[in-house]
């Protein structure tokens, strides 16, 4: 009896000893990067264990806007302050001046993005945007003929039919019984549309037919799902599960119906000698010299699924991004009648000037456009921040402070664009900040939505000009005016992974007679 009382209680202590042992061990591994930015003597916000400063935002209890908005204005008078993403320390930087030698200066000492992603689990990992060091520069170097001025061109007719289609949708909408267009389903049918004949060849006729597989899964892969959620957490936590596991950070369903379509029109060019002037033919190009012809290095070695991987990453960036900024612009010239009216001014006396060609001088021409679109891009920096990783150690211009090699940093591009410092009522929609007297009052670094220096979007200027394109078609044949179903104030909250409308956005469409 007395020796098996001896037992249960040995068994007892050791198993709670167990339990304590392992509890330190835990508490000591997730909270023992938290001394890094006091012993460095840079402002910080204190830490709870494991989550660091993310606590609300990874167990989806606030959203990432207002997560990283708290943070930016704690220390508003530092050009740096440090915070704890999970138990990964984070710089963030919120000076303009070194944001810009950073991106664009000094980019040597920073070329990649800093995200931890084992890019061997997944297909559509394996994009320029998650490339790092000479893997990056080789890609990009192949994909950025792809972008240039003169196939952008051959791009602006399919552009103008798809915006055809979209205006021929809402004059029919309008025509059967209601003239309120719901704008995020209308503006994402068009961009999956544009993205898929401009890049690919392939005619979806979305906007016609109604929900595709394309769309259902493009949407898919920018969703962040719980699932994502778990596994950045994981990846800052312990990286090595992750690989062990070999656990798909993006939609398995989505990777492989796109591998399987991008698979097949690779296929069909090259068996039927299609050659086409659009990035589909580049990246039969980059397979060509990469992959065939294997003239890349040990260090930058190239798969199938390197190009697969980049098909299926500018058919989704080409999409989504699009259709949100679109529908956030339609949004606010809704509300600013007078902008709008300004804007559809200009529209049709440039139509006029260039005879209804929509031709690269006719964009060229649109300034106004382009400050409603900076302006736009302003209010609603869709992609929220950009990340940096020092690949070298790194020196401040004024020897300030040292960034260690391996450092993330964290450019946080929408608070940048909200902060009245730069912004004054950063609110209020007003296209006329980007006057050329305006900006140049700024300094470099306050205004960067699609990032900037060698890493910039690759799709800058297709996007410009796709909304460019896009705009003077609806805004000659519409007028966009809010109705009793339209948001205000927007809340852009979505579960997406970029900044877009969280709900329904409806606005109410009024045939106008053009002149
Ligand atoms: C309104 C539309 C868009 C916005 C606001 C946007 C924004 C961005 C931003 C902020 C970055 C990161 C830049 C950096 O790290 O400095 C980026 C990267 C990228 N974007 Fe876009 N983008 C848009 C449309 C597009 C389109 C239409 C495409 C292609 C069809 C595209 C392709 C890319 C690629 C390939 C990268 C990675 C570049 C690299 O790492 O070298 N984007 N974009």
């Amino acid at each position: 009896m007395i020796s098996s009382l001896i037992d249960c209680l040995v068994n007892n202590v050791t198993c709670l000893s167990l339990i304590a042992i392992f509890t330190g061990l835990f508490y000591y591994y997730s909270t023992s990067t938290y001394g890094k930015w006091r012993k460095l003597n840079l402002p910080y916000v204190p830490p709870v264990p494991l989550f660091g400063n993310t606590f609300r935002m990874m167990t989806r209890l606030e959203h990432p806007m207002d997560t990283f908005d708290k943070i930016y204005n704690h220390f508003p008078d530092s050009k740096l302050c440090g915070f704890y993403q999970m138990r990964e320390p984070m710089l963030l930087v919120r000076d303009p001046e070194l944001i810009n030698t950073i991106l664009v200066k000094d980019f040597s000492y920073f070329t990649d993005h800093g995200i931890d992603i084992d890019t061997s689990t997944s297909t559509l990992a394996k994009n320029l945007f998650f490339a790092t060091g000479q893997k990056w520069r080789t890609m990009r170097q192949k994909l950025s003929p792809g972008f240039t001025s003169g196939k952008l061109k051959d791009a602006y007719c399919q552009i103008n039919e798809c915006s055809d289609e979209m205006v021929s949708s809402i004059v029919e909408t309008i025509g059967k019984d209601t003239d309120r267009i719901e704008l995020k389903e209308i503006t994402g049918r068009f961009s999956t549309d544009v993205i898929a004949t401009c890049a690919f060849g392939l005619k979806l006729d979305t906007i016609k037919n109604g929900d595709s597989e394309f769309r259902r899964y493009a949407k898919l892969l920018f969703q962040t799902t719980t699932k994502q959620m778990i596994v950045m957490a994981l990846s800052t936590i312990c990286p090595w599960l992750i690989k062990i596991l070999r656990i798909q950070l993006f939609s398995l369903e989505a990777t492989n119906f796109f591998s399987k379509v991008f698979v097949d029109v690779i296929k069909y060019r090259e068996d039927h000698k299609v050659v086409r002037n659009d990035i589909t033919q580049t990246l039969i190009q980059a397979r060509k010299e990469l992959v065939l012809q294997e003239i890349s290095t040990t260090e930058d070695k190239f798969s199938d699924d390197d190009i697969i991987g980049n098909a299926v990453f500018l058919f989704s960036a080409g999409s989504e991004t699009i259709s949100s900024l679109l529908s956030l612009c339609l949004y606010e010239l809704a509300l600013n009648k007078e902008i709008q009216d300004k804007l559809r001014e200009e529209i049709y006396s440039m139509k006029a000037k260039h005879d209804g060609n929509f031709n690269n001088d006719y964009l060229v021409d649109l300034r106004y456009t382009n400050m409603v679109l900076e302006e736009t891009g302003r209010k609603y920096s869709i992609g929220l921040s950009i990340g940096r990783v020092a690949t070298k150690t790194y020196t401040l211009p004024d020897e300030s402070f040292v960034i260690e090699k391996g450092q993330k940093l964290f450019i946080p591009m929408f608070n940048i664009h909200r902060d009245p410092k730069y912004y004054p009522d950063p609110l209020r929609f007003d296209p006329e900040r980007f006057s050329m007297e305006q900006k140049s009052q700024r300094p470099n670094g306050t205004y960067i939505p699609f990032g900037e220096g060698p890493r910039q979007c690759l799709g800058k200027r297709f996007a410009e000009a796709e909304m460019k394109l896009v705009l003077s078609k609806v805004l000659s044949k519409f007028e966009v005016l809010p109705c009793e179903q339209t948001e205000i104030p927007l809340d852009i909250r979505s579960g997406s992974g970029l900044l877009s409308p969280k709900n329904e956005l409806v606005l109410k469409f009024r045939p106008i007679i053009e002149h």
